[in-house]
């Protein structure tokens, strides 16, 4: 596959997906099972927690796969990953669900929630509502909105049924005409900035994505820090130029222990 339209084979992917959603559920019964669903944990206020306490907001995904990297993790358990995370200091999960790309599936979600007692986040290339109401049916307490792959209208309304439906929002960038988009698009509370250092043409990763942008952010705006932080050494330079949130994916897949390599990575 051109690493060139990564994105946008993804996204014709999802418009199949959205139309597969809409014949086994109707609107009506997708909301009836998110009202059913657990009661949402808070995604920023768990993260709000641990930088009040002086520590690193963590982020951990559960990531089987990548379109950049092939298969991450052979031994794959979600439930199992999801207590190895919140055992090693995470303040909240990240659970890829895109399964073609990416080797998800809603089930992890559920299974990786279950298991602990953090929140997590829907990690998919979310282009409609259904998907968001979607989300909150399988439980989670956040959503992904890839600004790349949005309109400031799009992303307004997107956020506005993720907010209805009281998930949280983590908005992501690559650069600063995407800030400029995002900050044009009136969002109100109870979202996040998110960085991420991945070149989507080139899949090369580099923590200048955000450093370079900081300058640019509004007062206030709270930041994460999204791909490519792979030692102490990295979250120490991001808190060093007052990044304090990260998501953190592969360089945890591949250990033994995730647990054990968070605690290392935010000691
Ligand atoms: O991970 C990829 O190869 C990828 C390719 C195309 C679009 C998105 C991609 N990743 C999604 C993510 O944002 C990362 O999974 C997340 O930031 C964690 O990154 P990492 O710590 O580098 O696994």
């Amino acid at each position: 596959m051109s690493k060139a339209d990564i994105l946008d084979t993804i996204l014709e992917r999802k418009r199949v997906e959205i139309d597969l959603l809409a014949r086994r559920y109707t609107r009506g019964e997708l909301e009836t099972l998110a009202r059913a669903a657990p009661a949402p944990r808070g995604f920023i206020r768990a993260l709000q927690a641990r930088l009040a306490a002086g520590g690193a907001g963590v982020i951990a995904e559960i990531k089987r796969a990548s379109p950049s990297k092939g298969l991450i993790r052979e031994d794959f358990d979600p439930a199992w990953l999801a207590r190895q995370y919140e055992s090693g200091g995470a303040a909240c999960l990240s659970v890829l669900t895109d399964e073609k790309f990416f080797q998800g599936h809603n089930a992890f979600l559920v299974q990786a929630r279950a298991a602990c007692s953090l929140p997590a986040i829907r990690k998919d290339f979310l282009i409609d509502e259904t998907q968001i109401i979607e989300a909150r049916a399988i439980g989670a307490d956040a959503v992904l909105l890839i600004a790349a792959a949005l309109e400031p209208a799009r992303l307004k309304a997107l956020y506005d049924c993720a907010r209805h439906w009281q998930l949280d929002v983590l908005v992501e960038i690559h650069d600063g005409e995407e800030l400029e988009q995002v900050l044009s698009a009136g969002l109100g509370e109870g979202w996040l900035l998110g960085i991420n250092n991945r070149n989507l043409r080139t899949f090369a990763t580099s923590l200048d994505a955000t450093l370079d942008l900081l300058p640019r952010l509004p007062a206030q705006l709270p930041v994460v820090t999204e791909s490519g932080i792979g030692s102490a050494a990295d979250v120490a330079h991001m808190r060093a130029h007052g990044v304090q949130m990260f998501l953190v994916g592969e360089s945890l897949m591949r250990q033994e222990r995730p647990g054990a390599a968070l605690r290392a990575l935010i000691a």
